[in-house]
């Protein structure tokens, strides 16, 4: 990975990864496609098209292998390595196609967080994989106004600050 990170972000700890930001990963998104004049290419359609396809590379990964160990403690380290650049390039493009289209991603991933912490009541759903359109009849909160207006009250009792 040398070369790919500056010394300040190498002090910073963005070289091993661990205190990786969806923003910092934005803003080398953008940088790596300004110093290519790769702008005029990442239109939303194109970005989205290419994450369709490094999701299909993603999924060859897994192909006709039945179903693997959490953790995949019987690969191969070069297979593990290959399985990281694949999520790599889902989530690059992701992030990508997120800025291009004026979506604060961090901002709207966690707000759905809360929005499915809404739809799936733990006292509902704990230990069940139904949807949740199995409990909708007892359910007030499904349509997605109502589950909006339920979000806002959340948010208002104090629950979900800074979203
Ligand atoms: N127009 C492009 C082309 C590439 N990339 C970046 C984002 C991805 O992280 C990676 C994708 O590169 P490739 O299209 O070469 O795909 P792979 O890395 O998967 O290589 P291959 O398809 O040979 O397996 O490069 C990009 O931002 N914009």
């Amino acid at each position: 990975m040398k070369g790919v990170f500056s010394e300040e972000e190498e002090e910073e700890g963005m070289e091993e990864g661990g205190s990786v930001t969806l923003d910092d990963l934005k803003k080398k998104m953008a940088e790596f496609a300004r110093e290519r004049d790769w702008d005029q290419f990442h239109s939303p359609r194109n970005l989205l098209l290419a994450l369709v396809g490094e999701v299909g590379e993603l999924s060859e990964i897994f192909q006709w292998r039945g179903e693997v160990p959490k953790g995949l403690p019987d690969w191969k380290e070069e297979e593990k390595e290959h399985l990281g650049e694949e999520l790599s390039d889902v989530l690059l493009y992701l992030v990508r196609l997120a800025d291009i289209c004026g979506v604060d991603l961090g901002k709207a991933a966690l707000r759905k967080v809360e929005l499915n912490a809404l739809k799936y009541p733990v006292h509902q759903c704990k230990g069940s994989s139904k949807k949740h359109t199995h409990y909708s009849n007892s359910n007030s909160n499904t349509s997605s106004n109502n589950k909006t207006s339920s979000l806002t009250e959340h948010s208002k009792n104090g629950s979900s600050e800074g979203l």
